[in-house]
């Protein structure tokens, strides 16, 4: 494979790529980027790691150098911290430009954002929140004239998980021109096909790497299978051994929810492991310091929620743990994805206990890939088993003792009525929907246990006869 002007590049880009060590395009940018220079919609759909990012800003900086106007692309990404690292990738690939760019995400001062956007910025990098409410309450910038649309973490941004983002790009998708070119890029396109579609009107240049697998082959994936109440022995004899056999490590430990996230950290850091952590309910400028020491090595275990699932780079990752079984496939090649990056190796472990058995299934399905178990001691994970329990509760003891979850709860009803939702009925409803759960769980073991007393019986009854049959054959 040549150099990336065999991709339709100016020497001066190519020049800027090499300077970064990027020489030979990757597959994703090898293939997407002449459609997109030739003034083509795209959609890339490529493995984690996979070059996306770059496939995407090459061709607009191309572009832009060739006719710069301020605001000429906008990229919209789920994330806040997503949002800085795509920014950067501009501002260092467009360096011999002097590219203007601005960051537009929530947390942030939107004083200060309303003047940078008013400063026709070239490129305009933001999350749809954020950019909608500036929308809505200022006139002082146009995006009549953008050229280039950019979703990434395209599927992302058009599911309704637990942070809807549909309304906010309506009304983004409203003040843009029908004109220009967009390009939607992620690791994981497929399932959100039809509704892409609709975003990119022309025609769009479909590209997906045709690997049978879905995780990258350099991944490791492992699991461990543990019964809940030992999950966090197995992860603190995990930890353990990793820093005993490795000087230059970097952990990132997933977790379920901001709690479990604040009290994980909690727990490892009074075992004096370096431990940061990163979820939604941080101030925004504690993400990016927290973001920046494990960067930079300073912390080298990160327990963060699926705030940063998608899309961040960091190298130095060379270990994802689960501490949950992600319930979606999706969410599972995200995760892992944050290691094995740029053809390095990596590892994944999964804790998984008996109820998370069928996620397991489901995610070899979808990757094609059949995860291995991981070898742990046993004996040495019981024999810490009590000092983890007891440390574990204490973080929580501690936890209790402060406003975490009134935190929580006015976050959520802030959530809420922003949403034009009735914090009080949502409350009702919620209830009402969690007793109906617990109820059918109930059933489900009702069934479960007489399934096992039958079963029992069976082969009681199977024991008898032979037994019976043993008696009448002697006597
Ligand atoms: N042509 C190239 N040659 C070498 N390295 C590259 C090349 N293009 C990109 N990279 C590097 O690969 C790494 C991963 O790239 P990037 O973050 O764009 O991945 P991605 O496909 O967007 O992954 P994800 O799906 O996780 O968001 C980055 O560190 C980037 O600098």
């Amino acid at each position: 494979m040549s150099d990336l002007s065999s991709v339709g590049l100016s020497d001066w880009l190519v020049k800027q790529c090499k300077q970064l060590g990027l020489n030979k395009p990757t597959p994703v940018q090898e293939n997407c980027i002449p459609p997109i220079l030739e003034g083509r919609d795209c959609m890339g759909c490529a493995k984690t790691g996979s070059g996306k990012t770059a496939a995407f800003v090459l061709p607009v900086l191309q572009k832009l150098s060739e006719e710069p106007y301020g605001i000429f692309c906008l990229v919209l990404t789920p994330t806040r911290e997503l949002a800085y690292q795509i920014a950067e990738q501009f501002r260092v690939l467009g360096k011999p430009l002097g590219l203007k760019d601005c960051i537009i995400v929530g947390g942030m001062d939107m004083v200060t954002q309303a003047l940078e956007l008013s400063n026709q910025p070239h490129v305009v990098v933001a999350t749809p929140g954020r950019l909608a409410d500036h929308i809505r309450s200022s006139n002082t910038f146009s995006m009549r004239k953008i050229k280039f649309l950019i979703l990434d973490e395209a599927d992302r941004l058009l599911e309704q998980g637990c942070t809807d983002f549909t309304k906010d790009l309506e009304v983004i998708l409203s003040v843009l021109p029908a004109k220009r070119q967009t390009l939607l890029f992620s690791a994981t396109l497929t399932d959100t096909l039809q509704e892409l579609k609709s975003i990119a009107l022309n025609k769009p240049f479909f590209w997906e790497s045709t690997s049978e697998t879905r995780t990258v082959e350099e991944l490791d994936q492992r699991y461990i299978l543990t019964p809940e109440k030992v999950k966090d022995a197995y992860l603190v004899h995990l930890i353990q051994t990793f820093t005993d056999q490795h000087d230059d490590w970097s952990i990132i430990i997933f977790t379920n929810t901001c709690k479990s996230c604040q009290i994980l950290t909690m727990m490892l850091q009074a075992f004096n492991f370096p431990t940061i952590c990163l979820h939604s309910m941080m101030k925004q400028k504690q993400r990016f310091a927290n973001l920046a020491k494990f960067k930079a090595s300073v912390y080298k275990i990160l327990i963060a929620t699926d705030v940063a699932a998608r899309g961040l780079d960091i190298p130095t990752v060379q270990v994802v743990i689960n501490h949950n079984t992600p319930g979606l496939p999706k969410i599972y090649i995200h995760r892992v994805g944050r290691t094995a990056r740029a053809g390095r190796s990596g590892v994944s472990i999964t804790l998984v206990t008996q109820y998370d058995i069928h996620l397991v299934h489901s995610i070899e399905e979808q990757t094609k890939t059949k995860l291995k178990e991981y070898p742990m001691e046993e004996k040495e994970v019981l024999k810490i088993l009590t000092q983890v329990n007891v440390t574990r509760r204490e973080c929580e003891i501690r936890l209790e003792s402060t406003d975490f979850d009134e935190k929580k709860e006015i976050n959520k009803r802030k959530q809420l009525i922003l949403e034009g939702k009735d914090p009080d009925l949502e409350a009702k409803r919620k209830a009402e929907l969690q007793k109906i759960r617990s109820q059918k769980k109930k059933f489900k073991q009702k069934i479960q246990e007489s399934i096992q007393r039958q079963k029992h019986g069976q082969l009681k009854k199977r024991k008898q006869t032979k037994n019976k049959k043993a008696e009448l054959a002697a006597s």
